[in-house]
């Protein structure tokens, strides 16, 4: 598939000022218009560019700096925190998964947080000063965030009982949803990779949304609705959200979940530095019965865990 040039061929870019975190006064007509606006973007290319979030970038900033103190801590202390340990955060392995199982393994590393108040197993505070506190306020913030996106979903799809679709997500961090917070590295490319091998390969989320940060290094690029892949290049103070799998389903495709990747630069310049990328993978409670909103039989009903768990261990059983 080609890359499109067209400069017609860009993401939406939504104001979300009407909603920011930061905004306590809401105007009903503004969240209505949003709302509608939201859907439709939805519905097409199934990515939007959101302005005027309201998550601190210095939240943001604070929480890569983190999360790049993980990834440079040596391999046997990371290995503590691999997924097998059972841990309220997880470690993935440099090129240890591939999200397209087509190609080879993703060249990236990854640590996503499950849990961030879950003290069972330990954290890497020692290590790594104010992990689990920063942690723990960008989770808050993105969790926040997410439910007011997931709100305005359900406004412009003009569904009926918003609070009870809205309480199928009341369990984001604890053990019984696996909503993560997860901070991605693409280290600097070796000179030598294998036939087909690229930072993420092509795949769609599968929750409800997704939330993705991005550093100042490109790479990502979505399937539009065209049907061919587009550059989505960082963009300063926006965050990109998108819609998973399930949400599709839930919503009998009415909103769409679209492929998207992350292919190795075209420049020497970007391929000799590290990218980095924090995405918060939002689902719904694990026991949640995901049964179509509008009413109709196209899916059948299927619980969310099973439906997402399914998903994600077939990433690294190859
Ligand atoms: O790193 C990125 O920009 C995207 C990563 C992604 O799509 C994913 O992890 O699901
Ligand atoms: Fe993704």
């Amino acid at each position: 598939m080609d890359v499109a040039t067209d400069q017609e061929e860009k993401l939406p870019i939504i104001d979300f000022s009407a909603y920011s975190l930061q905004n306590d006064e809401t105007d009903d007509d503004e969240l209505q218009r949003l709302a509608t606006r939201l859907v439709q973007a939805f519905s097409t290319e199934g990515f939007v560019y959101l302005r005027n979030h309201g998550i601190p970038n210095t939240l943001i900033s604070k929480t890569f700096a983190v999360a790049n103190k993980f990834f440079s801590l040596p391999e046997e202390v990371k290995t503590r925190f691999s997924k097998s340990q059972g841990c309220s955060l997880y470690w993935v392995g440099y090129q240890a998964e591939k999200v397209n199982p087509a190609r080879p393994a993703d060249i990236k590393e990854a640590m996503g947080v499950y849990r961030p108040r879950d003290n069972e197993k330990p954290w890497p505070n020692q290590e790594v000063p104010e992990f689990q506190e920063t942690f723990q306020e960008m989770y808050d913030k993105c969790h926040l965030f997410s439910l007011r996106v997931l709100e305005l979903i359900a406004r412009g799809l003009q569904i009926q009982d918003i609070p009870s679709f809205l309480a199928m997500h009341s369990l984001i961090g604890s053990r019984a949803n696996i909503t993560s917070l997860t901070t991605l590295h693409y280290p600097p490319v070796p000179d030598h990779v294998s036939e087909g091998q690229i930072r993420c390969g092509e795949h769609s989320d599968y929750g409800s949304i997704t939330l993705l940060f991005q550093d100042t290094h490109p790479g990502l690029e979505v399937l539009n609705s065209h049907g061919r892949y587009i550059p989505a290049p960082p963009l300063a103070d926006t965050v990109v959200v998108n819609i998973g799998d399930l949400m599709q389903r839930w919503t009998s495709d009415k909103i769409v979940s679209n492929k998207h990747r992350v292919v190795i630069p075209d420049t020497r310049e970007h391929r000799r530095v590290t990218r980095r990328s924090m995405a918060f993978f939002v689902n719904p409670n694990d026991d949640a019965v995901v049964t179509c909103l509008d009413g109709s039989d196209k899916y059948k009903p299927i619980t969310a865990g099973e439906y997402v768990k399914g998903k994600i261990m077939a990433l690294t059983n190859y």
